[in-house]
């Protein structure tokens, strides 16, 4: 038998999976971490604490497994997105890594817009819109804020790049993290070197770009030692993780999305053409298979909205199932209450930090049966907005629905209603970590290509059509859920 590690380097924990040749899971682990707030908006995390988090993980899952650990073929990685880790000449961490959701760059987006003159120019270089979490305004910040660090800095890296160092002592990046830095240029898929230069940039900080499935080296032999690995197992580069996320949803051919209600909520569907056009409102990224791209909508709360409403508002020990047990006692349309989700602002489809989240539409009837519905109701209509934007772009003929949101058959059923889209449920639920051990397997012969080994693997085991009643009352919702954003965005504004 032969046995592939998939390693996820998220922000609340490292997750690693070991599947076996046929793409069964046979065991998984997490070891959690936390985000250091340092301020309103800046969020850090020490690439230290990843390190330790992923070896911990590696062999607890290996123990796990219980595996003939000579048998494991290969291991590669993902991770959150567009997180910065910063080295010097000596490959040392230079100070914590900025993350994805960290805030503090919106004088350097502005910058960025200003330098290159405006959306459409940066569109032009590479494809998405500048957004805080983005690597390149980290830079930049860098630059203006820490001197020192910035003359010292050699080379920047994503977190599942860092990690995969420490393992193979290899310096690189692979297409689809590299996609999510601002500085590469997506459809011709090399880094941006006029971008570079004109936000005058060092050029040499950009660290080589592979193939996702490239096999990058040997497992560094103290490694091997201090995990108790074979030496010849390989290492292979990975992919970010949400192009990670869609292998493991299946989703490696034009008309399929993933959808996934997780903390925050994402869309992300295949395409194999790079000539996407998106106003700057999607991200535009290459996928980690096939040379191809995927389109994606980010909600920055989804899941999160429901987790705010128990521990905030209902200030309650009951579990999510016996939630959404009290939210199925409420009628469709939650007894007239809208709720927006925007709750730390919005990403998709409207680029907005001031966006507000709200309850619309509250009287002396309204009961908590009913909040809570109207929280699922929302979320929900949070992703037809992302949909309806994505549709402009790409055709969608599936969709697989996955994250912590899709365990509640209410949650999925009202999903199926608002989109008014018939949705799949899949066997697997493993996220990142297996694409990442998808990608492993590929990159190393295991297996002879995505579709074959994700056909065999991933499976639709349930589909949730819509009930036609309860989607001609959310079109009603939808109508009224984007007018609160367009006729509110002035006292957004005001308020924020
Ligand atoms: N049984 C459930 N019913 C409804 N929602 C759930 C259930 N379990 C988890 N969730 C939702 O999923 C969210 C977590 O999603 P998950 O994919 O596990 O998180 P993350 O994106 O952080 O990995 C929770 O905040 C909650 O909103
Ligand atoms: O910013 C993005 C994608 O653009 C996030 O999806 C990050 O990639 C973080 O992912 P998690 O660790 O929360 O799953």
């Amino acid at each position: 038998m032969e046995y592939l590690i998939g390693i996820d380097i998220g922000t609340s924990g490292v997750k690693a999976i070991i599947i076996d040749n046929t793409g069964r899971v046979i065991s998984s682990r997490i070891e959690s971490y936390d985000i250091k707030v340092i301020k309103k908006g800046w969020m850090e995390q020490d690439p230290e604490e990843w390190w330790n988090g992923t070896k911990k993980a590696v062999s607890e899952v290996i123990k796990e497994g219980a595996i003939n650990k000579d048998e494991i073929k290969a291991i590669s990685f993902t991770g959150q997105m567009h997180s910065s880790v910063f080295l010097d000449e000596n490959n040392s961490v230079l100070r914590p890594a900025i993350l994805w959701n960290d805030t503090r760059t919106s004088k350097q987006c502005k910058e960025i817009y200003d330098t290159v003159g405006g959306l459409d120019q940066l569109l032009n270089y590479v494809s998405n819109s500048a957004l805080e979490g983005f690597t390149a305004p980290k830079i930049l910040w860098l630059r203006e804020n820490e001197k020192q660090n910035y003359e010292k800095l050699e080379c920047v890296l994503l977190p599942k790049d860092y990690i995969r160092y420490k393992f193979a002592g290899d310096i690189g990046t692979e297409m689809s993290d590299a996609a999510g830095t601002l500085l590469y240029d997506v459809k011709n898929k090399k880094w941006n070197k006029e971008l570079i230069k004109k936000l005058n940039l060092k050029d040499n900080i950009f660290p080589k770009v592979v193939k996702s499935t490239d096999v990058v080296g040997k497992i560094n032999k103290e490694v091997a030692k201090e995990l108790g690995l074979n030496e010849e197992t390989l290492i292979v580069a990975g992919g970010a993780d949400n192009a990670c996320a869609a292998i493991g949803s299946g989703i490696v051919e034009n008309s399929k999305a993933a959808l996934s209600i997780g903390t925050s909520g994402t869309i992300v569907a295949y395409t194999d053409k790079n000539d996407i056009k998106t106003k700057g409102n999607l991200h535009f990224f290459n996928h980690a298979c096939n040379s191809s791209w995927y389109i994606m909508t980010v909600m920055l709360s989804a899941g999160m909205c429901f987790k705010w409403l128990k521990k905030n508002i209902l200030k309650t020990d009951k579990s999510y199932d016996e939630l959404t047990n009290m939210a199925s006692e409420a009628l469709p349309g939650s007894n007239g209450v809208i709720f927006v989700p925007y709750l730390f602002g919005e990403r998709s489809p409207h680029p907005d930090p001031n966006a507000k989240s709200m309850f619309y539409g509250l009287s002396s009837n309204t009961t908590d049966k009913d909040l809570i519905r109207s929280v699922l109701e929302g979320v929900s209509l949070g992703f037809k907005d992302c949909l309806v934007s994505i549709e402009n772009s790409v055709d969608i003929e599936e969709i697989r629905i996955t994250g912590g949101g899709a365990n509640s058959q209410l949650w999925t059923s009202i999903m199926a209603d608002v989109l008014n889209r018939e949705i799949s449920l899949i066997n697997i639920q493993e996220g990142p970590a297996f694409g990442a051990a998808i990608i492993a397997g590929v990159g190393s012969g295991v297996f002879k290509n995505f579709k074959s080994i994700l056909d065999k693997s991933v499976k639709v085991i349930k589909t949730v059509k819509p009930n036609k009643e309860n989607a001609k009352l959310y079109e009603k919702y939808y109508k009224i859920y984007t007018l609160l954003y367009d006729n509110l965005k002035e006292c957004s504004n005001l308020l924020s």
